[in-house]
C-alpha cells in the first residue's frame, strides 16, 4: 500500500502557527484540527497495524511501537546504517509539519516567538524565507517516532517527555478522541485539575517551550470522556467538529498516537551491529 496520492482534499494548513496558539496554558501549546485526511489516516493506521508482532512492546496498559529503534538505557538513538525512520513515517506528516507557517522568529530554547508581535523579523524572514517548526532542534527535523496504541480505558500516567528530546514534541491522533490532562510540575496531579486538551482524530497537537520543560501530561484511563464544553476544554475554539462532542460526553474508541520528536543524542554504528541488535 502506497501512501494515497491526495485523493481528496488536502488537509489544510493554518494560515500562521500563532492562529492555532491553545490560548489560557503556559506558553506553548498549539492545535491543527484535520492535519491529516481520512485516506491518509486510514494508510497510517494500516501500517501501524500490520507491523509484525515483535515490533510492539507491551505494557500492562497499552502497547507501543519505537521507530526506528527504542532508545539505549543512555537516551542514545542508534543509527543503524543511515536507515532513519521508514517511509510511511516520513511522508506525509514530516513534510506537512515542516510546511506549517512560522513567519516567527524561534529563540534557542525552542519556544516559538511571535516576530510579528515581538516587532522584529530574522534576517531569513526578510528575504522571504521561513523557518520551520523544526528549525531550531539539533538535526532540524524529527529523527524518532513513538506509537502507542490505546483501547477505551486505557491511558498513560502523568510524565514529563525529559531532556533526551529536543523540547518540541508533534503528536498526531489516529483513530479516536482522546483528552490530554496537563498539570504545572509540583503542583497535583492530572486528572484532578490543571487544563485538559480534546484530541480529535486527524488532528495535531504541537508542545514546547514551557508546556514541555515546566509540566507533566497524561491521559486518563476512562471509556468515556465527560465536561466536554468549553469551560473544560482549553482548546475548545480551536476544534474542528464541535459538533461531535456537543452532548458534553463522548466514548472513547482505539486510538493511536505518534509522537514525533528529535532525539538529542544519535550515534551512527554500522549494519553488522544493527544485526546483533534484533
Ligand atoms: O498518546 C499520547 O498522546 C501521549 C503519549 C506520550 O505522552 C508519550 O509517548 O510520551
Ligand atoms: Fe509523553
Amino acid at each position: 500500500m502506497s501512501p494515497p496520492r491526495s485523493p481528496s482534499p488536502p488537509a489544510a494548513l493554518p494560515p500562521s502557527l500563532s492562529s492555532v496558539q491553545i490560548p489560557n496554558l503556559p506558553n506553548s501549546a498549539y492545535y491543527i484540527p484535520s492535519f491529516l485526511t481520512s485516506p491518509e489516516e486510514s494508510f497510517l493506521l494500516h501500517k501501524v497495524l500490520s507491523a509484525p508482532q515483535p515490533t510492539w512492546r507491551h505494557l500492562s496498559h497499552r502497547r507501543l511501537q519505537a521507530h526506528p529503534s527504542p532508545l539505549t538505557p543512555q537516551n542514545i538513538l542508534l543509527d543503524i546504517a543511515g536507515k532513519g525512520l521508514p517511509d510511511w513515517l516520513r511522508e506525509p506528516v514530516i513534510s506537512r509539519l515542516r510546511s506549517i507557517p512560522v513567519e516567527v522568529a524561534t529563540s534557542s530554547d525552542g519556544d516559538i516567538e511571535d516576530a510579528t508581535t515581538e516587532g522584529q523579523h530574522t534576517e531569513d524572514q526578510d528575504n522571504g524565507k521561513r523557518d520551520d517548526i523544526f528549525a531550531p532542534s539539533p538535526h532540524t527535523s524529527p529523527n524518532h517516532v513513538l506509537i502507542n496504541e490505546y483501547h477505551p480505558g486505557q491511558g498513560i500516567h502523568a510524565h514529563e517527555d525529559g531532556d533526551a528530546y529536543f523540547p518540541l514534541v508533534c503528536t498526531v491522533s489516529l483513530g479516536s478522541h482522546t483528552v490530554l490532562d496537563v498539570v504545572r510540575k509540583g503542583v497535583g496531579e492530572p486528572h484532578s485539575g490543571g487544563w485538559r486538551i480534546l484530541q480529535e482524530p486527524r488532528s495535531l497537537l504541537i508542545t514546547t517551550g514551557e508546556m514541555y520543560t515546566g509540566c507533566l501530561h497524561g491521559i486518563a484511563g476512562v471509556e468515556v470522556d465527560e465536561g466536554l464544553n468549553e469551560q473544560g476544554i482549553v482548546n475548545w475554539g480551536l476544534l474542528g467538529d464541535r459538533g461531535e462532542y456537543a452532548e458534553g460526553w463522548k466514548r472513547r474508541g482505539t486510538r493511536i498516537s505518534l509522537t514525533y520528536r528529535d532525539v538529542v543524542r544519535v550515534k551512527k554504528v554500522g549494519k553488522a551491529f544493527g544485526g546483533l541488535m534484533r
